[in-house]
């Protein structure tokens, strides 16, 4: 059993900065507007200098006190130093003073959210296989392990590798809302594809990013609780419902209840009200996933959704079990074969243009003799006819001298 690290009770910095990257909107062209949330609406724009496409959050900040704007700030800096490639990416930030709205500049992750992953699989009436969930599970734990231990894991040499505790993080983020619809989905590539109405189903090797941090707390006070919550808060805490404080275990809960959602296709905890919710959430009893699932998948979700702050297990617990283990290895190696596919591609590509080359070597060489061939014989015929022999014809020295370009490669062997 692993230490249980102490969790701070801020995280946040007593003197915050603004985030030091800001870009002025008129770098960014809007494409579309792809949904809105409770804060405000989401654009896909394009980042003009660099053609990068990103995503726009707009938040209006007017009705904020000037200690809301300040954490929110604050949370920005946050963000912004938050760098993981199982974390939405947090570029810049720009605010229109007039309008009063503050624009957060993210990656843009093409394969929407969780819950439409969630919501595909319920229609087709189809499990989401066992792999992508555990999968999924661990990119989501890699990207908390950054988050609650402010570190990035290194990869695994093997299965078994020892992992050094973490020591205790300066800067520890707590998601405090982690739900379908704030875990975001992108291919390897990040390319927009064919994949405006989600027609591309595979899900099979979907990249995970966390993303909508924290926002939900600093604007929390402003715009209350309910508001924030207009849905149902399925994936909260018994602490929280409590209101004891957030803790980096208050996002597990949340975790293990999303990888419930995924195997049974609802969240574990279900109620027509919220009392009765709030009451099913603290008894902390819910059934056992679908059969088509392994034991240890099951086992993984209930030790995760556990009322029990002593025996609910860390990001780094977690991480130790061997099943989280075998899918990080098997994204690693995952990884290793597309990036041996990409190389191979090169190759292959270096071949052809090799192979033009020579081809255009091949044609420019035979020009040049057919000419010196041509110019010999004129020659020769001069000669017999007793013409005046005049001075070498230039075609003639330009075989001797002519340098062809040459191929970078293969050249000698083939054309030696
Ligand atoms: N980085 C992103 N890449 C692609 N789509 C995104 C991104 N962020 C948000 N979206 C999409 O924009 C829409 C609104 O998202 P947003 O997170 O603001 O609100 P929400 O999750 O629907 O509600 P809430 O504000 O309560 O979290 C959703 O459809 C979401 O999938």
């Amino acid at each position: 059993m692993y230490n249980r690290h102490p969790i701070p009770n801020e995280y946040y910095p007593t003197q915050p900065s603004a985030p030091t990257v800001t870009q002025p909107a008129n770098q960014f062209q809007v494409v579309e507007e792809i949904g809105r949330g409770s804060f405000g609406a989401v654009h896909k724009v394009i980042h003009i200098p660099t053609k990068k496409v990103m995503v726009r959050k707009d938040i209006k900040y007017g009705h904020m006190n000037s200690k809301e704007r300040q954490q929110l700030i604050a949370e920005c800096t946050i963000l912004s130093q938050l760098k993981h490639e199982n974390i939405v990416e947090f570029y810049s930030w720009d605010f229109n003073e007039q309008k009063e709205v503050l624009y957060l500049y993210m990656e843009y992750c093409s394969r929407g959210d969780l819950s439409q992953m969630i919501k595909h699989y319920k229609q087709e009436h189809k499990y989401i296989p066992e792999k992508v969930i555990w999968g999924i599970l661990a990119q989501l734990l890699m990207a908390l392990y950054k988050c609650h231990y402010g570190d990035d894991l290194l990869p695994l040499t093997t299965m078994y590798d020892r992992m050094k505790p973490p020591v205790r993080g300066k800067n520890v983020v707590i998601h405090r809302d982690l739900k379908p619809g704030n875990i975001f989905l992108s291919n390897e590539d990040n390319e927009d594809k064919d994949n405006k109405n989600h027609r591309n189903m595979d899900y099979s090797q979907v990249v995970v990013k966390l993303g909508d941090f924290g926002l939900a707390k600093s604007l929390e006070a402003s715009i209350q609780f309910a508001t924030t919550y207009v849905g149902t808060p399925y994936y909260m805490s018994p602490e929280v419902l409590m209101d004891h404080p957030y803790s980096p275990l208050s996002d597990i809960w949340s975790l293990g209840c999303v990888i419930f959602e995924m195997c049974s296709l609802h969240p574990p905890f279900q109620a027509k009200t919220y009392l009765e919710l709030q009451k099913k959430i603290k008894a902390g009893k819910f059934e056992k996933i679908p059969e088509y699932y392994s034991d240890g998948l099951n086992l993984m979700v209930h030790s995760m959704v556990d009322v029990d702050l002593e025996t609910r297990p860390s990001t780094f617990e977690l991480l130790q079990d061997i099943q989280i283990r075998t899918a990080r290895k098997s994204l690693q190696l995952e990884r290793f074969e597309r990036n041996l596919l990409d190389y191979e591609n090169e190759l292959v590509n270096i071949e052809k243009i090799l192979e033009r080359q020579a081809m255009e070597y091949e044609r420019e060489y035979s020009q040049l003799k057919e000419q010196f061939v041509r110019a010999v014989e004129d020659r020769v015929s001069e000669v017999v006819n007793g013409k005046k022999i005049g001075k070498v014809p230039e075609s003639i020295h330009g075989y001797y001298n002519k340098r062809l370009p040459r191929p970078a490669y293969h050249w000698q062997t083939r054309y030696r």
